[in-house]
């Protein structure tokens, strides 16, 4: 029955495709028009191309025919590239109206709880509960769970030292994506879901094989994945799941009994669920001055509801879980490239554990916290962050979805309403005519300049304004400066035997990652 059923699917799609006849369907809107090649279609439904490699042949072809964007038909329908920053803009701010959803990311009827996370809702619901949400995210919140932060980072490097210790010597080789997937886990499940997971010490515990089974993107997974995020209907007809049943009832009970308890006021603690909470109550405190990043993020004209959406269980974990998705590989992969770019580039290594030791740790091995504003204040910090962002975004494009007929006068740019706005970040942030040397690892890339400004705002994850950003960025920063101000703090990084110079990394879909098995050597400070 699956074979019929697949081949209806596959020659229905097809059908639909050819009917669009994709090679003409932009002349009618005056737009340029790009020829698809099913074959690169397939290549990246199966994982065997990346989007950003499809995206930058077709950026490279904009620029060599003076073009500012394009359109093409893909299997997901019709799409148009744009590589001109102004014309961004307008997508992505100030006509944002037009274009509020993205595709989403989970798409099944049969993931409910999936499907209503931030990055998968559309229209006002997304709204409605991105404007519940905003509060929670705020610098005070944040800056509260600054403990968290210090207290994983600590366990981790301490974690490091005894291993060394236990093996009599001076440094060990560790295996990067390993170790970095621990921390977050263990950040995110402390600040999330309010739990000491122990994830750092214990890999094998309940929480980290639950965690790792609902995360780990094996081969099958990321084909499922790949035709949920193009044919939704299919995964519905199919009837199939993308994620591990018994881990998502795991973090089900999880949120349930932790809400309650929050609820009730039986626990209180510094983490999401307890916001979630308070939210729910209406007692969430609008504690901190909106600063200019979140006044701009802001979102105009809600649903005009005073609905309190997280009131819905579905949507109240599918925010937790979301939090969980959305945060712990796109940061745990940045730690990694983060150290191995350190461990490459022993300069820029040397010059931030300058910054760090005579910033933040004044008082030598005696203290071990760090303190948020000092944190936040480390110049040379950002600019590195900056920079490892820049070369390895964590997703390499970005999208909208055109949610009513647009034309732009100025531009020309006309499109009906369905057409997916495909945002070439990686190819932005190779184009030399942003960075000066965009093939080098360069942290002065980011000092001031108003044309590279101009672009940040844009699509730097780091400064972005655009009311659908990340809404995790602060805490991400936090808590991947606090885990590298640890980690150079404690130990010089260097290259392992077998790891490659220049520094390589993985592009799957519309992530770039770290390679598997990077291995990386630790070796303690001498004090
Ligand atoms: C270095 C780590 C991270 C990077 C690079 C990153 C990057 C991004 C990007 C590029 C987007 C899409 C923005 C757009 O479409 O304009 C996004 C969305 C999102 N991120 Fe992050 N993210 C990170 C960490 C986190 C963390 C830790 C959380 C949660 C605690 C989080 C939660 C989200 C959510 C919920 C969305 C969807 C927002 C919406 O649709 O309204 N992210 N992220």
């Amino acid at each position: 029955m699956w074979t019929a059923l697949v081949l209806v699917a596959v020659s229905s799609v097809l059908i639909y495709y050819f009917a669009r006849s994709p090679n003409k369907y932009w002349k009618k809107y005056g737009v340029y028009q790009l020829n698809s090649s099913l074959a690169d279609m397939f290549y990246t439904i199966i994982g065997k191309k990346s989007m950003m490699d499809t995206d930058l042949v077709k950026y490279k072809l904009l620029e060599e025919n003076g073009q500012k964007y394009g359109g093409f038909v893909d299997i997901s329908g019709p799409s148009i590239i744009v590589r001109d920053l102004d014309i961004l803009k307008k997508i992505m701010i100030k006509d944002f109206d037009h274009f509020v959803d993205r595709r989403p990311f989970f798409n099944s009827k049969h993931e409910p709880i999936l499907q209503k996370t931030l990055v998968s809702l559309l229209g006002d619901e997304w709204k409605g509960v991105r404007q519940s949400l905003t509060q929670t995210f705020t610098t005070g919140k944040i800056r509260r769970m600054m403990t968290i932060f210090n207290d994983v980072a600590n366990q981790w490097v301490d974690h490091f030292k005894e291993e060394i210790q236990k093996g009599s010597k001076d440094s060990i080789e560790i295996e990067a994506q390993k170790e970095t997937t621990q921390l977050t886990v263990e950040n995110i499940m402390s600040a999330v879901f309010g739990l000491n997971a122990g994830v750092i010490r214990d890999p094998k515990s309940v929480f980290a094989r639950n965690a790792h089974e609902i995360t780990n993107f094996t081969f099958i997974r990321v084909i499922k994945f790949g035709i949920s995020f193009n044919f939704p209907w299919l995964v519905d007809l199919l009837g199939f799941e993308v994620f591990d049943r018994k881990s998502m009832r795991f973090f089900e009970q999880i949120m349930s009994q932790g809400l309650q308890a929050r609820m009730s006021g039986e626990i209180k603690r510094n983490d999401f669920m307890q916001l979630i909470a308070e939210a729910r109550r209406g007692e969430l405190k609008d504690d901190d001055e909106l600063n200019d990043f979140e006044k701009d993020a802001q979102i105009k004209g809600g649903p005009g509801t005073k609905k309190n959406y997280l009131n819905d269980d579905t949507i109240a974990y599918g925010q937790l879980l979301g939090f969980f998705f959305a945060g712990f590989s796109t940061s745990s992969n940045v730690v990694s490239l983060a150290a191995y770019a350190l461990a490459v580039h022993q300069d820029v290594q040397e010059k931030l554990r300058e910054e760090v030791d005579s910033k933040l740790f004044k008082d030598g091995d005696t203290k071990k916290d760090i303190d948020y504003d000092e944190l936040n204040g480390l110049v040379y910090m950002d600019m590195f962050l900056s920079e490892v962002l820049r070369k390895w975004p964590p997703l390499g494009r970005l999208e909208r979805k055109c949610v009513k007929d647009y034309h732009d006068q100025e531009s020309g740019l006309q499109m009906p309403k369905g057409t997916l706005i495909a945002i070439p970040i990686s190819s932005l942030h190779n184009d030399p005519q942003y960075y000066e040397y965009p093939d080098k690892f360069y942290p002065e890339h980011f000092t001031a300049n108003v044309k590279l400004k101009e672009i940040l705002l844009l699509i730097c994850p780091l400064e972005t304004v655009c009311p659908r950003n990340c809404i995790g960025m602060r805490f991400a920063v936090v808590q991947i400066k606090s885990a590298l101000a640890h980690l150079v703090h404690r130990f010089h990084i260097e290259t392992a035997p077998s790891t490659l110079v220049p520094v390589q990394s993985r592009e799957v879909g519309f992530g770039i990652q770290a390679p598997d098995n990077l291995k990386l050597k630790l070796r303690l400070r001498q004090k």
